[in-house]
C-alpha cells in the first residue's frame, strides 16, 4: 500500500462570504453527514489545517480570499494531500490549467445552477473513495507512480503491481481496503493486459471489480480487445488527468449503483428486512454450513395472528405500521449472525446455526413475548397484537426442510388457539 488510508469525518468549506459558507455547510451536513468546518480566510484555513488536519476528508475552496486572493490556500491543502473542489466564478483554460496544475481535483463554476449538486457529488466520490482500493498494474515504475498520484487526489487508497502474476496474487491478498478497480496497462512482459483482465474477470465479476485498460497505442482495435476481454472502459496514453479521474469515479459510481440496486432488490421496502429472494440466494450456503460445521439448523416461522381484522380496522397504513413494528421487534430480538427474513404477508423467517430445541424454543418464546408486549398506538388507538410461532431443530438438513418442518409447527401452534409457540419435530 502507497497511500496511508485517512479516517475523517470533516469537510473543510473556505469561503469568506458568511451566508455562501454556512449554506454550503448545511448542504454538506444534512446531505453527506459530514462535519463541515467553515474558514473565511486563509489564515483560518490553515489553523483548521493545523488542528483538524487528519479529520478533513476533503476541502471546498473559493480561491478569492481577503489574505489570499490568487488561490493561493489550494496550495495548502494540495501539500497536505487534502482532496479539494474550487469554487470558481471564471474557468478560462489558463485557470483550469493552473488548478489541475496544482492539484486540485475538481473544479465547479459558482453560477452553474447544479453547482452545489456538483460539488456534493464531488465531496461524496472522495469520501467514498477512501474506501475503494485500486490495484495500479504496470510494469514501468514512473507510469505506477504518475497514476497512483493522480488516483490519491480522489481519496482513493492505491495499490501497486509491475506483472500481471503480481497483480493476481494481490487482488486474492487480505488487504485493510478491498480492492475494487484495476487499472491495468496493455503492454507489459510475460502475462500482457488483455490475458490479465481475461483472468480477473473470470474470477470476479464487475459488480465486485472495475476493471480498466490502459494502452499506450491508440488503435480503436486495441481498446475494442481490451472491452471485449472483460474491461468496463479504457484508456489511451496520453490522456488528460482529468478524464482519469472522470473514467475512474463514473466505473465506481457504476459499480456502487448496481451494488445498490442488488441489495434493494434483496430487501423489503416495507420494513428494511431481507427477502425472499435473499434468503433462496444463501439458503444452500447456510445449509452447507450447518453440515460441514455439524452444527443443528434452526428454523422460526412467526406468523402475525388475525391480521385481517387489523387492516380492516386500521387500513392498510394502520396494518404498515404495525408490520413495520414488528419487524424492529424482531431485528432487536435475533442475533446479528441469524437470518431475519420477511418471506411475505405478516410472515417472517428466522434462521440460527448451532441452536438446540430448547434454545430455540426459548428464542421463539421471546419472539412471542416480545410482540404480544409491542407498545403501539395508531392515530391514538391502542393495538394489540400477536403471533403464532412455528419451531423446528435439523441436524443434517436443508434449509428448505428446517423452514418446512417450522411452516407445520407454526400452523400446529395457530391450530392450538395461536399466541403460542409450537416445536416440530418434538424432541424434548
Ligand atoms: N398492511 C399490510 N397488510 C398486508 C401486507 N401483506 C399482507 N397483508 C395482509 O395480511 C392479511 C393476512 O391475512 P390472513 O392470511 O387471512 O391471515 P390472518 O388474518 O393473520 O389470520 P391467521 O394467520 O390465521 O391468524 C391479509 O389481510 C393481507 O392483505 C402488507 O404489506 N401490508
Amino acid at each position: 500500500m502507497v497511500e496511508e488510508q485517512r479516517v475523517a469525518d470533516c469537510v473543510l468549506v473556505v469561503e469568506d462570504s458568511r451566508a455562501v459558507a454556512g449554506w454550503l455547510a448545511g448542504r454538506i451536513e444534512d446531505a453527506l453527514g459530514l462535519r463541515a468546518l467553515v474558514a473565511g480566510s486563509r489564515a483560518a484555513a490553515r489553523e483548521w489545517l493545523h488542528t483538524h488536519a487528519e479529520r478533513i476528508s476533503a476541502a471546498v475552496l473559493d480561491l478569492d480570499l481577503p489574505d489570499a486572493p490568487h488561490g493561493e490556500v489550494a496550495g495548502d491543502l494540495v501539500e497536505r494531500q487534502i482532496p479539494s473542489v474550487v469554487l470558481t466564478a471564471t474557468i478560462e483554460d489558463d485557470l483550469r490549467d493552473q488548478l489541475v496544475a496544482a492539484g486540485v481535483c475538481d473544479y465547479v463554476l459558482k453560477d452553474a445552477p447544479d453547482a452545489i449538486d456538483s460539488v456534493l457529488r464531488t465531496l461524496h466520490r472522495i469520501h467514498r473513495n477512501h474506501d475503494i482500493g485500486v490495484l495500479v498494474v504496470d510494469d514501468s515504475r514512473s507510469a505506477r507512480a504518475y497514476l497512483v498520484h493522480l488516483l490519491g487526489r480522489w481519496g482513493f487508497c492505491c495499490y501497486e503491481a509491475g506483472d500481471g502474476e503480481q497483480a493476481l496474487q494481490q487482488i486474492d491478498a487480505e488487504t485493510d481496503t478491498p480492492i475494487r478497480l484495476v487499472l491495468c496497462d496493455q503492454n507489459m512482459p510475460g502475462m500482457d493486459g488483455i490475458t490479465l483482465i481475461r483472468e480477473l474477470r473470470r474470477r470476479h465479476t464487475t459488480q465486485r471489480l472495475g476493471i480498466i485498460g490502459v494502452s499506450s497505442h491508440g488503435s480503436g482495435l486495441l481498446s475494442a480487445r481490451l472491452l471485449k476481454a472483460g474491461a468496463d472502459d479504457f484508456l489511451t496514453r496520453p490522456f488528460l488527468e482529468e478524464e482519469l479521474s472522470v473514467r475512474v469515479n463514473q466505473n465506481v459510481d457504476l459499480m456502487e449503483l448496481l451494488r445498490e440496486a442488488r441489495e434493494g432488490a434483496r430487501r423489503d421496502p416495507l420494513t428494511g428486512l431481507h427477502n425472499r429472494l435473499y434468503l433462496d440466494e444463501i439458503a444452500e450456503q447456510l445449509g452447507e454450513t450447518a453440515r460441514r460445521t455439524q452444527q443443528p439448523l434452526g428454523a422460526l416461522v412467526v406468523d402475525l395472528d388475525h391480521f385481517k381484522s387489523i387492516n380492516d380496522r386500521l387500513g392498510h397504513f394502520g396494518g404498515d405500521t404495525v408490520l413495520k413494528r414488528v419487524a424492529d421487534q424482531l431485528r432487536d430480538t435475533v442475533r446479528r449472525a441469524d437470518v431475519l427474513v420477511r418471506s411475505g404477508g405478516e410472515e417472517f423467517y428466522i434462521l440460527t446455526l448451532g441452536i438446540d430445541t430448547a434454545g430455540a424454543r426459548t428464542l421463539g418464546e421471546r419472539i412471542r413475548n416480545g410482540i404480544e408486549t409491542l407498545e403501539l398506538v395508531y392515530e391514538g388507538e391502542t393495538i394489540t397484537t400477536s403471533a403464532s410461532v412455528g419451531v423446528a431443530v435439523l441436524e443434517g438438513g436443508s434449509v428448505e426442510e428446517a423452514l418446512k418442518a417450522a411452516d407445520l409447527a407454526m400452523y400446529e401452534a395457530k391450530r392450538q388457539g395461536r399466541n403460542r409457540v409450537a416445536v416440530l419435530p418434538e424432541t424434548d
